[in-house]
Order: structure tokens, then sequence, then C-alpha cells
């Protein structure tokens, strides 16, 4: 018989017994055959004996407690896909899981069209050669070099990149959190170019950008007709991450009415796209973005859980650069070269500048410190960056008091709140890349009130554009 058309077999483990039994007879009606074990022993007896396409396991259970099953599985048998399915969330157990290249990881209670999308989207896939990561961890030098895009040697960036190497050998949904401009773009980039779907499409999505009423339309298509204006049938975004990675950015402010189209989609690895009657199916990894805290958003009401359960199955956190020590040197010496292009005039900054960079809290993070190089190329006339060729906030802020407690007590109110205004205009004006109107807007400002406040701090809209 065609191996494609040879009945799946799914082995499960859990030691729940209603679920287990309700699990097998479910997926045994949708066509599959199944062999249901209670524990983590009993599944390594029976996968030394038989042969499976799929291993179902519970993480919590005897046989399983330290992740035996998922090690030994992986290790062994390689080829057959695994999904996690547990009660009890956790990032350790997430980020072991990815590590051993696990294909889904669901959390209970499941829904039962939930489990079948993730068994009949990890059984359609084919196997992924891959055997699980080495346990020894790569030394900065391996990562670095593999990652020549990503600047970071510093402790914290060392675990992102460790993360990001292991995450991009699977199919994992991941969502990247972080301040404005650490580099959650870059990171999504990576974990795309580093994976199996390298060479398909990385379809990046802005969610600010996609008006409510037109998100069906945008994600997934429409046809001629359907409404007024569509005078011809037009792909969606999500078609074009088939078999590539669609990557979410600015999560946090899709609305709810859109959560739920996307949730479907997501789950069911399908959609229809406006007007027509088919329903277009799509292997796509999501990879997705915020600068919001996306659980605070969910416990108050303005997330789907169930979506960000989702899309945040391994949750990566960005440090800012303030926290990021070396780093801001090597970054700022890659622009200084970056932004010369032919014949270097400038060598490098002066003791000064060295100072001011490390002292500097850079709320814009990585994206400010591009901008500030960029101005700083243009201006110098020296073969040193020296300080005058710093906008005037990072010479000041950064010469401040204001990022010590103990000093904050030495100064007066007023100088106290100067000061959190001045980081406050200064971020703002990173968010909106130098955009006054729009930064007024978030302010509760007019535009002219919101000059006048800028030209007060010695800020310059100008220099904070992208
Ligand atoms: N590790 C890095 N090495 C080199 N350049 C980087 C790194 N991280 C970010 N950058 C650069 O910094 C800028 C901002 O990065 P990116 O757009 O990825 O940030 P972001 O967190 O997605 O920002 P936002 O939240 O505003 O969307 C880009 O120009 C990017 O190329």
């Amino acid at each position: 018989m065609n191996d494609q058309h040879k009945v799946k077999r799914i082995l499960i483990a859990d030691d729940e017994p209603l679920y287990l039994r309700t699990t097998g007879q479910l997926l045994r009606q949708a066509g599959y055959e199944c062999v249901c074990v209670p524990d983590g022993n009993a599944a390594m007896e029976r996968l030394r004996r038989e042969s499976f396409d799929l291993i179902l396991s519970d993480l919590n259970m005897p046989g399983n407690l330290k992740l035996e099953l998922l090690q030994q599985g992986r290790m062994q048998w390689p080829d057959i896909p695994l999904i996690v399915i547990t009660g009890v969330p956790s990032l350790p157990t997430a980020i072991e899981s990815v590590r051993l290249g696990i294909a889904d990881y669901l959390l209970k209670p499941v829904k039962y069209e939930d489990l079948l999308a993730s068994v009949r989207r990890v059984l359609a896939q084919p196997v992924v050669e891959t055997p699980p990561a080495p346990r020894s961890e790569s030394s900065h030098e391996d990562l670095s070099a593999k990652f020549p895009e990503i600047i970071g040697r510093s402790e914290p960036m060392q675990e992102v990149l460790e993360i990001v190497d292991r995450v991009a050998q699977t199919d994992t949904n991941v969502l990247i959190t972080g301040e404005s401009g650490t580099g959650k773009e870059v990171i999504a980039q990576a974990i795309h170019n580093h994976s199996r779907r390298g060479a398909h499409n990385f379809q990046i999505i802005d969610c600010t950008a996609i008006p409510e009423s037109l998100f069906e339309s945008v994600l997934f298509g429409h046809a001629k007709g359907a409404f007024t204006g569509a005078v011809k049938d037009q792909e969606g975004l999500l078609s074009r991450s088939d078999r590539g990675t669609a990557f979410f950015d600015e999560l946090g402010e899709l609305p709810m009415a859109s959560q739920a189209k996307l949730l479907r989609a997501v789950q069911e690895q399908a959609f229809t796209p406006v007007g027509k009657n088919e329903l277009r199916r799509v292997n796509t990894r999501y990879i997705s973005a915020t600068n919001r805290d996306l659980l605070e958003e969910v416990n108050a009401g303005r997330f789907r859980q169930d979506l960000f359960y989702r899309l945040g199955v391994l949750h990566l956190d960005l440090p800012p650069l303030r926290e990021r020590g070396e780093d801001v040197m090597l970054l700022a010496e890659r622009f200084l070269r970056d932004f010369q292009e032919g014949e270097r005039r400038i060598t490098g900054f002066s003791d000064e500048v060295v100072a001011c960079f490390l002292r500097y809290e850079w709320p814009g993070n990585i994206r400010e410190l591009r901008n500030v190089l960029e101005r700083a190329v243009a201006l110098t006339r020296t073969e040193t960056v020296q300080l005058t060729d710093l906008p005037k906030q990072v010479r000041e802020t950064a010469g401040n008091a204001f990022r010590s407690v103990s000093v904050l007590a030495e100064i007066s109110r007023e100088e106290a709140l100067d000061n959190a205004d001045h980081t406050y205009l200064t971020v703002l004006l990173e968010k909106h890349g130098g955009n006054v109107s729009q930064a007024a807007r978030q302010a509760g400002l007019s535009r002219q009130g919101m000059h006048k406040l800028l030209s007060r701090h010695g800020l310059d809209a100008a220099t904070f554009r992208k």
C-alpha cells in the first residue's frame, strides 16, 4: 500500500483514564489507529516493539515527571513527531520541549477540533530528520558566528540566541516581547531564516496597519465582486506565508473581532477568502511581537486567552539595550561602519562618547542608537565621534541624575518631573518615528503644544525619524 494512504498509528500516553479513553475514541473516529497507555514507561515499552507515526504525550504523568519520555523518545525515535499536552504550562518545560524538537504544545483542556487540527497538521508535514539538539550548550563564538546579523555578546543576548537556535529547528509558535527597538523583528527574521521554512516567505503583517473592517480581506484575500471596490480576485497575506512564516507585528494592537478570526485560521491552518466558498489550507508558522504585556491584556479582557496561548507557545522576552552592557559599543561600532560607505574617515569614539553611551538609558533601544550614529556620522568633522556630535538628549540624559534613586532624593520635585517628562517625550518620539502629530495625539496635546515642549527639552523630532 502507498505509505501516504496507510492508516496512521498514534501512541497516546496520559495518566487521566477518562481523558485517555475519550482522546483515543475521538481520534479513532477520525480514522487513526490509536494505542493508549497510562504512563511514560508503558509508552517506551510500546515504542520499542511497534512502529508509530505520532506520539501524543501528557507532561505530568508517572514515567515522564522529568520529561524522560520526551527526552528518550526524541533521542531514540527522532523521526516520530511528538505533541505535548499539558495542564500545567511552564516556561522551563516549554523551552525544554522546544529544545527537544516537539511538533506542538497544547494546553488542557484541549478542544477536540484543536487537537485534531494539530494532529492533522503534524502528520501532514514531512518528517524533519534533524536529531534533537545536543545537550551541550553552544559556545558564544559558535552562536555569534551562526547569527552574524544579530549583534550581541552580553549574557542576556547569548541566552536569547540559544533559544533562537533551538526554536528555529521546530515549528513552535513564538511570541517575542520587549521594549520598542529591542530587535523583535530582527529576531523573528533570524528564527525564520534558520528554520526549514527559510527558503519560503517571511510575511510581515503589521497589526496596526489593518483596519478592523478589512481584516479578513487583507489576511485571507477576497473574490472579485465580494464588496464594492473588489475589482479582481485578491490573494491575502496569509496565503503568502504558506510553507513560510507569518510575522504578526504589534499583535497587542489587534482588535477583539480580528482576534477571533485570526484564532480560527491559526487553529485550523485554513481560512475562507471573503466571497468564496472554498477553504484555503496553509502550512504556516506564526511568530508574533508586541511591546505590550499581553498577559496583562488577557487579564484585563482586552486580549483573548486562547489566542495568547496558541501564538505564545514559546515566549521570548528581549532585554532592553541598557541591560546588554558591552553590546552597546559593539552595536555602535557596527553602525559606525555601516553608515560610512566606502572609505572610512571616522575611526572610533572619543572617551567621553564611550562613557556617555555606557551611561545613557537608551529608551528607544537599538533603533535610537542607530539613529544617533547616523546623525553623528553626518556631523562629525574629526576622526573620532565627539560628545558634541550627539543629540542633546543623549548628552544630557546620560549625565543627569535620573537613573539613580539615591540621587533622586537630592534633586527638587520639579527637576525630577522634568527628567521624567524628558524620558517620556524621548520614548514617544521613538515610538512614532519622529512624527510630531502622532506623538501629540497620544500625549493628548496639540501639535503646537508638542513642538513647544520639545523645544523646551531640546529635543529634535527629526533625529528620531526612521
Ligand atoms: N541585535 C541586533 N544587531 C544589529 N542590529 C539590530 C539588532 N537588533 C535590532 N537591530 C536594528 O535595530 C533596529 C530596530 O530593530 P527592530 O525593528 O527589529 O526592533 P523592534 O523591537 O521590532 O521594534 P518595534 O517594537 O518598534 O517594532 C533595526 O534597524 C534593526 O536592524
